[in-house]
């Protein structure tokens, strides 16, 4: 624990941004925008719609969706990406860095999660494609699990990094590769000693949580994800990684609203909302960590320099101030339950 004593009272950081972010489309996106574009310059907004945004153009008409969603008078800057499928062409690619609006291709292991049965079944059909996007610098962001139903749940990860990452990373040696919402020891090792351009994003719930908090006097689905929250000793070791000073680990909530009855159902949707208070989640994470000075360079420049980009010219402030999240939040017609719903949390965004 920090010596709190002497931890302050408020913080000012760059203006941060979310790496890892899914703002759905048309009145989910009006109801979940405004969350991240309060707090956030900028997020690489993922790409796994129904359907997946799996071209450029689909990119670029999704990106003028979401500048019309953005209410009046608030700046923000969404980063596309193309969902990776077994018949990407390179060409695609060539079209996606011409764009100056796609910033990345996602890979979704086809079964791995929400939306993602349009995905790679097996990344051998993709090799000319990513040497198209080793040689024009277009990174490759990866939801590293396998997909195997004789693989344990908790395992997935783990055992990714040995099946694919490895084999991946030695035949594109100069790939530019971000491991996603990394959740175990295994990936927060692997992405510190790796070769090659290689980064991860981690999440503010993956620092804070870990398997025991799904089933905290009950089944918690608002606590279910994917990667699944695993055991403390690898959340110890994500806050080693996120407040090490690394510059290959940076922020990334991965926000994934899904509906109140879809998340409380015999067979719950994995995603936690957390971007309505996505920072002050993470300011907790790091002052837990006695790490709060660690804090801007994981939320604010860790990722503007992997991805080449500019850091924000403004700042936040966070305040230590204690208010209490609400149950529910509009979503389009219907709710959505944010993480810790109904709890006080210590940081507020002022
Ligand atoms: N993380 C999740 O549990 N769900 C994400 C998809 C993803 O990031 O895997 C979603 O889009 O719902
Ligand atoms: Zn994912
Ligand atoms: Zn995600």
């Amino acid at each position: 624990m920090s010596d709190l004593e002497h931890t302050p009272d408020s913080i000012t950081i760059a203006r941060p941004d979310d790496w890892h972010l899914h703002l759905r489309d048309g009145a989910t996106l009006a109801s979940v925008l405004p969350h991240s574009a309060r707090q956030f310059g900028r997020a690489i907004v993922m790409p796994n719609l129904k359907p997946p945004v799996t071209t450029t153009a689909a990119a670029e008409a999704y990106r003028n969706r979401i500048m019309a969603a953005l209410p009046a008078g608030m700046k923000f800057e969404p980063l596309m990406t193309l969902y990776l499928t077994n018949n990407t062409p390179p060409d695609e690619i060539l079209r996606a860095q011409e764009s100056g609006i796609v910033h990345a291709v996602k890979l979704y292991p086809a079964g791995a999660t929400t939306n993602s049965d349009a995905g790679v079944t097996d990344l051998s059909n993709c090799y000319k494609t990513l040497e198209m996007m080793q040689e024009v610098g277009m990174p490759f962001l990866v939801h590293g699990e396998v997909t195997d139903q004789d693989i344990d749940l908790f395992d997935r990860e783990a055992v990714f990094i040995e099946r694919v990452m490895r084999p991946l990373r030695r035949d594109f040696p100069a790939l530019n590769i971000v491991f996603e919402h990394i959740t175990t020891k295994h990936a927060a090792q692997y992405v510190a000693e790796a070769e090659g351009p290689i980064a991860a994003t981690i999440t503010a719930h993956h620092l804070l949580y870990n398997r025991n908090d799904i089933f905290k006097g009950g089944i918690r689905p608002h606590y279910y994800c994917l990667p699944v929250l695993k055991r403390e000793e690898h959340r110890l070791a994500l806050v080693t990684a996120a407040t090490s000073g690394d510059e290959r680990f940076f922020l990334g909530t991965d926000s994934a609203p899904h509906a109140q009855g879809a998340k409380e159902a015999a067979c719950g949707c994995a995603g936690c909302y957390t971007a309505l208070h996505a920072m002050e989640l993470y300011a907790e994470a790091f002052e837990r960590a006695g790490a709060l000075d660690k804090l801007e360079a994981f939320a604010s420049f860790n990722g503007p320099a992997f991805y080449g980009l500019p850091r924000n010219t403004d700042t936040i402030t966070l305040k230590r101030e204690q208010w209490t999240l609400p149950e529910t939040l509009p979503l389009a017609d219907q709710q959505v339950v944010p993480l810790n719903a109904g709890e006080t949390i210590n940081w507020k965004m002022v």
